[in-house]
This record gives structure tokens, sequence and C-alpha cells, in this order.
């Protein structure tokens, strides 16, 4: 499903990702580890073309995800969810879940809300496989940190997508409902078949969720194997080296805000960023 050879990708003069190899098949639940600055969220916004990688080979369900003119093609195929889920707040849920069928719905219709009747029932259904289902009318400020998540989710199932990257999804949420939203997402790779990579920094949710774990250390894979194959030296291969600092450009919020609400919607049609 997705097949990296020796990416490599720079910002400036500093060479982030050195020569990545990574491999996930259909249904797989892939998790990359690695301390901050190891590259990890570079890795996924290049999957997803927010980012075009300098050098190597990326394809994705059959699309050369570097080459392709039309990034729509991709992110039709790829949906994503970020730390921050993104919601719209004075939306309802079921409204926020329809986000994610605007790459099929006219732009009309986008324009003034109107879905057709099978885009709702397919919202609601994606609402109910996060358990939101009793949910669905109410505005999502009047829900908690973990729901918003699910919401996140439930607008990238709606997507049909074929690969869910989640960057860091449970990041700010207490450990209890880092597990729930952690096992809706392996839920949905092992009953619909969605290859899910998974950025994280908490192990024990990455053996226990991953069904493979990835490795990161200064832009280079340094790990690679079952999730229970990963041994405590291991643990310290991925985190002993120290990291670039991680000095994002301040855009990078803006752009997860637009990209989950409007890549999901497949509108995003600017170019990536080079
Ligand atoms: N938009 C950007 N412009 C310039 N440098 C960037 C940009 N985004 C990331 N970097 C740099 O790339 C390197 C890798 O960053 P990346 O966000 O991919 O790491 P990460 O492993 O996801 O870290 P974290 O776990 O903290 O999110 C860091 O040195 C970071 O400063």
């Amino acid at each position: 499903m997705i097949s990296a050879r020796q990416l490599a990708k720079r910002y400036g003069s500093n060479t982030v990702l050195q020569g990545i190899d990574f491999e996930a098949a259909a249904g797989e639940f892939v998790v990359i580890l690695g301390q901050s600055g190891a590259g990890k969220s570079t890795l996924l916004r290049c999957m997803n073309r927010l980012l075009v990688a300098d050098g190597g080979e990326l394809h994705i369900d059959g699309i050369d995800a570097m080459r392709c003119r039309d990034p729509r093609l991709l992110r039709r195929k790829v949906a994503m969810i970020f730390q921050h889920h993104h919601v719209v707040p004075r939306l309802t849920a079921l409204k926020n879940v329809l986000t994610g069928r605007l790459g099929s719905t006219s732009v009309l219709g986008s324009c003034l809300h109107l879905y057709r009747r099978h885009d709702i029932a397919l919202a609601h259904e994606c609402l109910a496989r996060v358990g939101l289902a009793h949910k669905a009318h109410e505005r999502t400020d009047a829900l908690s940190g973990g729901q918003m998540q699910r919401v996140g989710i439930a607008r990238a199932l709606a997507q049909q997508p074929r690969v869910i990257l989640a960057d860091e999804p449970v990041a700010s949420l207490d450990p209890r409902t880092a597990r729930t939203v952690l096992q809706y997402l392996r839920d949905a790779s092992r009953e619909l078949g969605i290859t899910v990579v998974c950025n994280l920094h908490q192990v024990d949710y990455a053996r226990e969720f991953g069904d493979r774990i990835v490795g990161l250390a200064r832009g280079r894979v340094v790990f690679d194997d079952d999730a229970q194959a990963l041994t405590d030296a291991d643990i310290d291969r991925i985190y002993e080296q120290p990291a670039q600092a991680p000095a994002k450009a301040e855009t990078n919020s803006a752009t997860e805000a637009t990209m989950s609400i409007v890549t999901s919607a497949v509108i995003a049609a600017k170019p990536a960023a080079r």
C-alpha cells in the first residue's frame, strides 16, 4: 500500500530525512517512534504531499506521490489526523464528519452544505464506529477533547481512505482516553483494511497497538520490525542520539488545521511546499 525507497527531505541545509526505506501493507497499523526532531512528522507530510520529498521514491496505492500532477488524487486516498483535531467548533459532530465527504460533493452542494442521503448515512455510520452516534447533533465545542479527536477519526473514515496518517493523535489526551482513541484507529485498520501510519511518543502504546514499529533517529530508520520484537536496547537506539532542534515554522499548525478539514474534503488544490 505504501512503499518508500531512499526518501530524502531537506529544509534548507538541514537534511531531515536521510534515505528512508518504508513499507506498509493494506490494513497494517504501523507506529513510528522517534525523539522530537527525528523526522516523523516530515515523513507523514511527504506521504500526503503536504511536502514534496527531494529524493527517492514514494508510491501510495499505485500513485507516484512525488510526481503525480494532481495531489488531490492522492489526498482522496490518504486521510490525515493531527494532534489538535481541528474540528469546526460551531458545527455539529455530524456536519464535521460530513466535511470528509466534500471531495465527493459538487461545489454548489458543498458551499450550501447540501449532502446526499448516502453521505449522511455514511457520516452516521462513521460516528457510530467511534462510539459517538448519540452525539451526532451536538456542537463539537460541547464535546471533550477525546470525543473531538474521535470526531476527527470519523471525519477521516468518512473520506473512505485507503490510508490514514495520524500525527501524534493522542498527545494531548489522558491515558485512558488515549487508549480508546487508539483502539478505534486500530479497529478501523483491522475491520476496514485501512493502512494506518501513526506517530507516537509513547512506547507502551506503540507495543500495545502497533502491528509494526518503525524507529527513526536523525532521519534514518534504526528499527523496523514487529511491535513485539522491540527490545529495551532498540528503544535506547531510537532515543539515545541527540535530536535536531525542533524549530518548526509557525505556519505548520495553520496548515494542519486547513489540511485536516480541507484535505479530507479534497478541495485543497494549492501546490505542495518544497
Ligand atoms: N516547516 C519547517 N521548516 C524548517 N524546518 C522544519 C520544518 N518542519 C520541521 N523542520 C525541522 O525538521 C526536523 C524534523 O522535524 P519533524 O517535525 O519532522 O520531527 P518530529 O520527529 O515529528 O518531531 P516531534 O516529535 O517534535 O513532532 C526538525 O529539525 C525541525 O526543526
